[in-house]
């Protein structure tokens, strides 16, 4: 396929994207599947097309002022490209399968609003009702974070302590690109795709079927080292689901002490099950009821709870999750947020730690969250996270955002990773 197939293809699946309301990664493998004769290049190309137009939607939007697939689809792809609108159509000349070329007015208003500064609330590409919960989050810094936030993500990867040394892993995987990541000690990296390049399907790899590493975004693997799950301790992941953080929590445990991972939806639960067989994790229970939970109070030295949030950390990888969240999910996540770490709560000892962690970026669901559960459960005390920061990663004090007594956050400007926050309170 030309440039033109595949920027037309691209306008197909944002439509079904948008008309029936699915996720982008749906739709994109149902067209896949209707369209057996795009090799693997032109499925790259088009899903990169299909990511960025959905990455920088407001931006694509503003150069053609209308908010339709053909306009965030072409928008995206003269912006990432530094195309000229005449040099757009004079790449689509000629190619039958394209989309129409600009037409007059549209040529007109792109080429005016390049000429101008694109104002920086439609630069930082997220919902308009978001703005002021960015600018809260980040004050001066907000136009950069969302900038980061809406670029393309690395492919990101956890070598399994259990099964390989990194230095093994990343010979296993030279040819993948795989380099050490900047911050995570067991971490490695391919960089962010450049052009209409693809990421390598890690997961075909051999060394990935003998349990040798697992992809988790850098950010997860630096919030679960901080919740400093230890060998012997006794440890529930309360909302344990695939299972992400209840692996890495194993490993650092060196398979000694005791995981309980539970999750109030089973279903969510059911990966967890190969995954901990794959990578040869022996001390971890899984828990499908709560009620089986009830001996464990007042037992834990540690509680993990990996809240349900609005993934607004992870809008570099979830492009289309940004546009569809409302302030009513907001809310419902609010909710359900107070409700599970006070439910958590219980099952912490005396002198035990309870650790929250979401991938949000919103101070509603992280600080304020842990400022609430500290006044409403007075026998916890927040610990001080410069202190935890330090001892985990002395070299690396400027990669997150931390205050003393307010939890520690992760974002794609400060410390390259997803958005995730984390904050730890000590039981008295
Ligand atoms: C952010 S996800 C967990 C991701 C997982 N820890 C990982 O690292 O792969 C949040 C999980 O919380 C679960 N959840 C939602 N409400 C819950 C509740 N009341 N109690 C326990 N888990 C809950 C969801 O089913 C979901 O799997």
């Amino acid at each position: 396929m030309r440039l033109g197939g595949r920027l037309a293809a691209a306008i197909e699946i944002i439509q079904d994207i948008e008309t029936r309301h699915r996720p982008a990664a749906d739709a994109m493998r149902d067209w896949g599947l209707s369209h057996r004769f795009a090799g693997a290049g032109d499925r790259a190309a088009i899903g990169n097309f299909v990511y960025d137009a959905l990455r920088r939607r407001r931006s694509a939007a503003w150069l053609f002022d209308e908010d339709t697939p053909r306009a965030i689809v072409l928008g995206a792809a003269m912006l990432e490209n530094a195309l000229t609108p005449e040099a757009l159509n004079a790449a689509l000349e000629g190619d039958n399968f394209a989309p129409p070329l600009l037409d007059a007015d549209e040529l007109e208003v792109s080429a005016t609003r390049l000429s101008q500064p694109m104002p920086a609330d439609i630069a930082a590409n997220v919902p308009e009702w978001c703005l002021p919960m960015v600018e809260a989050a980040f004050g001066e810094a907000w136009a950069g974070e969302c900038a980061a936030l809406a670029a393309r993500p690395p492919l990101d990867m956890r070598v399994n302590r259990l099964k390989a040394e990194r230095a093994k892993v990343l010979n296993a995987l030279r040819r993948a690109g795989a380099e050490p990541s900047p911050i995570a000690p067991d971490g490695m990296r391919v960089p962010p795709i450049a052009g209409n390049g693809r990421h390598p399907n890690v997961q075909t790899e051999p060394a990935f079927q003998k349990g040798w590493f697992e992809v988790q975004d850098e950010g997860s693997q630096i919030v679960a080292e901080l919740a400093g799950a230890r060998p012997g301790m006794q440890v529930l992941d309360f909302c344990a689901g695939a299972g992400g953080k209840t692996l890495a929590m194993a490993a650092a445990m060196e398979n000694r002490g005791q995981i309980h991972a539970f999750d109030a939806d089973r279903k969510r639960l059911s990966p967890i099950f190969d995954r901990l067989k794959r990578a040869a994790c022996r001390n971890v229970q899984v828990v499908a009821e709560e009620a089986a939970l009830t001996p464990l109070e007042g037992q834990m030295d540690l509680v993990l709870v990996d809240a349900p949030c609005t993934g607004s950390g992870t809008w570099r990888r979830r492009p289309d999750a940004k546009w569809r969240l409302t302030p009513q999910q907001l809310e419902a996540r609010l909710a359900e947020q107070v409700a599970i770490l006070d439910a958590a709560a219980k099952f912490v000892k005396p002198g035990g730690r309870l650790t929250y962690v979401t991938c949000s970026i919103f101070l509603e669901e992280n600080s304020q969250q842990a400022d609430a559960f500290v006044r409403r459960m007075p026998g916890f005390r927040p610990v001080d996270h410069e202190a935890v920061w330090r001892d985990r990663f002395p070299e690396h004090a400027d990669k997150a955002l931390i205050a003393a007594e307010k939890g520690i956050a992760l974002t794609p400007a400060t410390s390259g990773t997803d958005g995730f926050y984390f904050a730890a309170f000590r039981r008295e």
